[in-house]
């Protein structure tokens, strides 16, 4: 039998004290639905006295939730908790969050006081709490920083006092995981009543380490976890609640599970990206837009043999449809071949390899290739044997210059170059073009689009050239959008020649 390992979730309380990310309180309503349905342990939904809207928000989400207990963040501060016993009123489940700090820093240059004056005050907190409901979570902030002896006195104490979870926070991130699992442990074996409550994690991620910290706290005995979705948080922020989730689930050998349907996990960290106003970074654990994206070729190879040769989590397991292979310089053959064969093309090996290397030129000039340009690429593979060819394109052009171009062509085969001026650097090219060519044919249409976005998109050209009364189409797709005209009138003047 495996332990359950609560989960705590604060992002309506630590996650929205980050700067801009204040939700209101239909917004709030939201995230605690989906969190509920996400199957956290606990909601801590705000800070009751802190605003009249947040207030609103405990009283709103309380009424709007029913499985998750609902948790208010009090000081130890008398009008705190009265006014969050208040805001729970209507919780089926609602826990008072009350506590102090304990470490050196908050006894003294925060709160001036003494550490006899500070347990006592975190008692009597305590049991003030207990007036209004039988679940009090206790939180000791900076307890990363405190002494072991002294907080293992003041969770004593308040537990006595009749606490019934206790928070051992590493607000200012600052533990390594072996020493923060080592004041769980400590508190464990030298805390007599420990057992009548449940250690949790709060940690923070100024040096990155607040989900080793926070397993290596589970690993000593600690049973609920404090997490925020997307890790979102004070400065660095907060553990993230995808990643202890499924570090857990991951780690088949570990003793311990979750509530959390992790299936949800990816729709509620786009909910919180997007209401917060607070972009997931790309590499994020999990989350990310990269978290299952692979693009060099080796990797993909891999993948495309055997998922799991790169990726050590199913993305299906958080709601993540599937992997993406994205197509970039670094991508080989098996890629692109993926891609292709995705959009209904059987290429032979010789017209992979050709297909390849003008894949690879334009992924030089593009950070990645998608569906579209492949399209487009393809249109450029239907005949390979052109009688028409660009060899070499070299343009002037710019404010007050003469737009010249110098175009070498290979006609049937055979090399050719011109050079032309024109009103403009396309007119130029054109020009040359008409030059090398014996046959008579006057331009119809010319459309130039650029084909999704960006400066560094591919340009898209369609020409019409008419010939003897006969009307041909060309196309031809580039980063550079005057190549991509010529090769347009080249591919054009290939169904005439
Ligand atoms: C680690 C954390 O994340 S803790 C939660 C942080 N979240 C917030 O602070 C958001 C909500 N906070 C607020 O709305 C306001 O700060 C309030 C309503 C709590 C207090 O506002 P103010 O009365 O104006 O006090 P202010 O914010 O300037 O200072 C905080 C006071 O609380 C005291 N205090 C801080 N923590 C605690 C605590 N846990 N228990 C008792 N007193 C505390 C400070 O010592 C300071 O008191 P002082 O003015 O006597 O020195
Ligand atoms: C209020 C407490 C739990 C906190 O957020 C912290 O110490 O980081
Ligand atoms: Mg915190």
């Amino acid at each position: 039998m495996s332990d359950k390992i609560f989960i705590f979730d604060t992002t309506l309380r630590d996650g929205e004290q980050v700067p801009g990310c204040q939700l209101n309180t239909i917004e709030k309503i939201e995230v605690a639905r989906t969190l509920e349905a996400l199957g956290v342990d606990v909601i801590e939904a705000g800070f009751p006295v802190s605003s009249p809207g947040d207030f609103n928000s405990v009283v709103e989400i309380s009424k709007a939730v029913s499985n998750p207990i609902i948790c208010a963040l009090t000081r130890a501060v008398e009008k705190d908790i009265d006014v969050a016993a208040e805001a729970l009123k209507f919780a089926k489940r609602g826990r008072i969050h009350t506590g102090i700090g304990t470490s050196p820093y908050h006894i003294k240059s925060k709160l001036n006081s003494n550490p006899d004056e500070i347990l006592d005050r975190a008692v009597r907190a305590v049991k003030y709490a207990k007036r209004y409901v039988e679940d009090v979570e206790f939180y000791a902030e900076d307890a990363g920083r405190s002494d072991n002896e002294y907080l293992a006195r003041v969770v004593e104490a308040v537990i006595k006092a009749g606490a019934t979870v206790i928070n051992i926070p590493d607000t200012t991130g600052y533990c390594l995981p072996g020493e923060y699992g080592a004041k769980i442990k400590y508190l464990m074996e030298n805390v007599s009543n420990v057992h009548k409550a449940i250690l949790s994690t709060h940690c923070h991620n100024d040096l990155g380490m607040a989900t080793a910290n926070s397993l290596s706290g589970v690993l000593n005995g600690a049973r609920q976890v404090e997490v925020t979705v997307n890790g979102i948080g004070e400065r660095a922020g907060n553990t993230a609640l995808e990643e202890v989730v499924m570090a857990i689930k991951t780690h088949h050998g570990l003793p311990f599970h979750t509530n959390i349907n992790s299936q949800g996990i990816f729709d509620a960290s786009r909910l919180v990206s997007s209401l917060m106003n607070m972009p997931v970074q790309a590499n994020k654990a999990i989350v990310g837009r990269n978290a299952f994206a692979h693009s060099s070729g080796i990797h993909q190879d891999g993948v495309l043999k055997n998922r799991e040769n790169y990726e050590i989590i199913d993305p299906v397991d958080v709601g993540i449809k599937e992997s993406a292979i994205v197509l970039t310089a670094r991508s080989g053959r098996a890629a692109l071949n993926h891609h292709l064969s995705q959009m209904g093309y059987t290429l032979t090996k010789e017209q992979l390899d050709d297909t390849y290397n003008r894949f690879l030129v334009v992924a030089d000039q593009k950070k990645n290739l998608s569906e579209k340009d492949l399209s487009e690429l393809m249109g450029d593979a239907n005949d390979l044997q052109k009688s028409v060819e660009l060899e070499l394109l070299q343009v002037v052009s710019g404010k007050s210059t003469l737009p010249m171009a110098i175009v070498h062509l290979k006609i049937k085969g055979v090399s050719c170059a011109a050079t032309a001026e024109g009103n403009g650097p396309i007119d130029a090219c054109f020009n040359a073009v008409k030059k090398l060519i014996e046959q008579e044919f006057t331009l119809g249409e010319f459309l130039v689009q650029a084909l999704t976005r960006g400066s560094n998109d591919l340009g898209k050209v369609h020409v019409q050239v008419e010939h003897k009364g006969r009307v041909h189409y060309g196309f031809g797709a580039n980063v550079d959008i005057i190549t991509a005209s010529v090769e347009a009138l080249a591919d054009a003047l290939s169904k005439i020649i």
